[in-house]
């Protein structure tokens, strides 16, 4: 049996979202109750590349604390606000900060602002995130527009459609092989190259994995057979759940430092790194995003 909180008891593992659609709804409409911002355009920011809400006009800010059901930020470099404003004339909402896996959240509350967005009438997510290079053409500072991702945790069922599906948000068995839109990739090479970002834009493949750790020498060598470019610890479960409730969903990975490969190698990764590349490249992201936000 299904218990309050989501669990079932029988099993103890999750048994699907703790937050039906009446659930999101309402806390959907209660966040637009208290904007006036009305955004179609939806932007997550990753691991201290939450600079992009400096640039907002109009700015309305709320506490994800002040928000049923969000989970609440725990990691530097992710501050933890739903920002509301305007973007090249264009109304969007910023998360400022993400939930992970190692946080001790479940992947269904991780999740639960996109659904919100969903239903606040999002149409387009832009989901970001710090990552480290596997791909050793690949140069701390890239950024890499994501054409694919590899649901490492997804093998052993942590995927946020996991439970009970409710057909509003999306059908039972989504596809998912094509969860970054063609026609947004497009957009953010062609502006990325106008805007003389060519050198350092990248296409390549996301991994995602529960972290906390960062990867062993193995790991790092398997992920490079498998095809991936590149390695991280979030979006999959945001741009899975976007998907499934229709919406237009782009990548881009901030290639934040270099996955070790070589067994003797004395370098280790770090999230210090991962924050000072972050800030290096701030302005180059934002201005991206910015431009290709003005051409939607
Ligand atoms: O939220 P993102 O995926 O950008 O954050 C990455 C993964 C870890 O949270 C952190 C490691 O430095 O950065
Ligand atoms: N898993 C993982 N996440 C990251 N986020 C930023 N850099 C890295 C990395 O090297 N590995």
């Amino acid at each position: 049996m299904p218990m309050e909180n989501g669990y079932n008891e029988v099993s103890g593992v999750v048994n699907g979202s703790k937050y039906s659609y009446e659930d999101v709804q309402r806390i959907a409409q209660s966040v637009l109750d208290r904007v006036k911002c009305r955004p179609h355009i939806g932007i997550i920011c990753g691991s201290g590349l939450g600079g992009l809400a400096e640039v907002l006009g109009d700015k309305e800010i709320i506490q994800y604390e002040d928000i049923e059901g969000f989970p609440v930020s725990t990691v530097p470099g992710h501050a933890g606000r739903l920002v509301f404003g305007s973007l090249q004339g264009k109304q969007v909402v910023l998360m400022q900060g993400r939930a992970h896996l190692y946080e001790g959240y479940d992947v269904h509350k991780i999740i639960l602002p996109v659904r919100v967005m969903k239903l606040m009438e999002v149409r387009i997510l832009f989901v970001t995130n710090a990552a480290g290079g596997i791909n050793q053409d690949f140069n701390v500072g890239d950024i890499m527009i994501i054409k694919d991702h590899f649901n490492m945790p997804g093998f052993a069922a942590v995927n946020p459609l996991v439970g009970p599906n409710d057909d509003r948000f999306g059908p039972r068995f989504p596809p998912a092989s094509q969860c970054y839109s063609y026609r947004l990739r497009k957009l953010i090479q062609e502006t990325g190259e106008k805007l003389g970002m060519k050198d350092f834009i990248q296409n390549g493949v996301y991994c995602f994995l529960g972290g906390p750790s960062f990867e062993t020498v193995t790991e790092c060598r398997f992920l490079k057979v498998a095809g991936v470019d590149a390695t991280g610890m979030s979006t999959v479960p945001e741009v899975l759940v976007a998907n499934h409730c229709g919406m237009e969903v782009c990548g881009i990975s901030l290639i934040t430092n270099k996955c070790v490969m070589d067994y003797d190698s004395k370098q280790v990764a770090n999230h210090e790194e991962v924050l000072e590349t972050g800030e290096k490249r701030a302005k180059d992201m934002q201005q991206l995003i910015s431009t290709v936000v003005a051409d939607l």
